[in-house]
């Protein structure tokens, strides 16, 4: 579904020239979850928004379900740090933005969108403005915003970083559930070797920078996944080390060939 061949970029800085990131190749099936893991600095966010079509390659190309990506598209959504709504306008508002962005019909998604916050646990805060709802709500609501349209891929970078550690898994396993019943593709950036052990079907950890594929773990663990007490709790600690040990390894080179699929 998403495909980087040979992607790089270089930004042309004040103070110079940074290599964000080098000769990335990497191939994400349909329905996949993959989670992007690795140091501050070392290009996750420059690969999120080179796929969504924010940003343009410096070298190589990006297609996704075939096509090549040279702008926004209205089936690929993007899921920021921090929630980004629209304070003069509702809940409901905002998570419609997307159906006017587009020119949708907005009768038609008006339904959905009120589906979608009742099942963010959102029913009833419809009419509020932004400011009337904890950091946690707002989260939510930009959740419901980016599956307005139905999207095939999600692209969400750190969405729950901003939260405290319950509200974080709680949302997480939110989209858990999201991501198992719409089929949507889904690469997702992180820190937190917790939440890609608890989320993804694979992790890919880049190298500092210049970002580079430093491996390609699988998680197979069965869904849904929990974290604490569960009967998958040596797997989950298993994968954990191992992502740990691989983050730690600062100067090692990158595997020749790291297995990308
Ligand atoms: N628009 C830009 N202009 C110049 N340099 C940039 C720009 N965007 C990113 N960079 C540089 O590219 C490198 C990678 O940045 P990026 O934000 O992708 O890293 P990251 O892994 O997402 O970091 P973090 O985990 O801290 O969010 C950094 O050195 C950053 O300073």
């Amino acid at each position: 579904m998403i495909k980087l061949s040979g992607v790089s970029r270089t930004f042309d800085g004040r103070s110079g020239r940074v290599e964000a990131l080098r000769g990335i190749d990497l191939d994400v099936a349909a329905g996949e979850f993959v989670a992007v893991l690795g140091r501050s600095g070392c290009g996750k966010s420059t690969m999120l928004r080179l796929i969504a079509g924010l940003l343009p390659v410096s070298e190589g190309r990006i297609t996704v379900a075939g096509a090549p990506i040279t702008k926004p598209r209205p089936d690929i959504a993007m899921l920021f740090q921090r929630p980004a709504l629209l304070p003069w306008r509702t809940v409901l508002d905002n998570v419609l933005l997307p159906v006017e962005m587009f020119g949708w019909k907005r009768a038609k998604h008006r339904d959905r969108a009120r589906q979608l916050l009742e099942l963010a646990g959102l029913g009833g805060f419809e009419k509020r403005l932004p400011h009337e709802l904890s950091g946690g709500m707002q989260q939510r609501v930009s959740l419901c915003r980016s599956l307005i349209g139905e999207p095939r891929v999600m692209l969400m970078d750190e969405p729950f970083s901003a939260l405290d550690a319950l509200t974080r898994e709680e949302l997480s396993g939110e989209l858990q559930r999201v991501h198992m019943t719409s089929g949507a593709t889904v690469v997702f950036v992180t820190h937190s070797i917790d939440e890609a052990v608890l989320l993804a079907d694979r992790v890919v950890v880049l190298s500092p920078r210049p970002g580079r594929i430093r491996k390609v773990v699988d998680v197979n663990i069965p869904r849904p996944r929990t974290l604490g007490r569960n009967a998958h709790l040596a797997d989950v600690a298993r994968v954990s080390a191992d992502l740990h040990e691989l983050l730690m390894e600062r100067d090692l080179p990158v595997t020749a060939g790291a297995e990308t699929r």
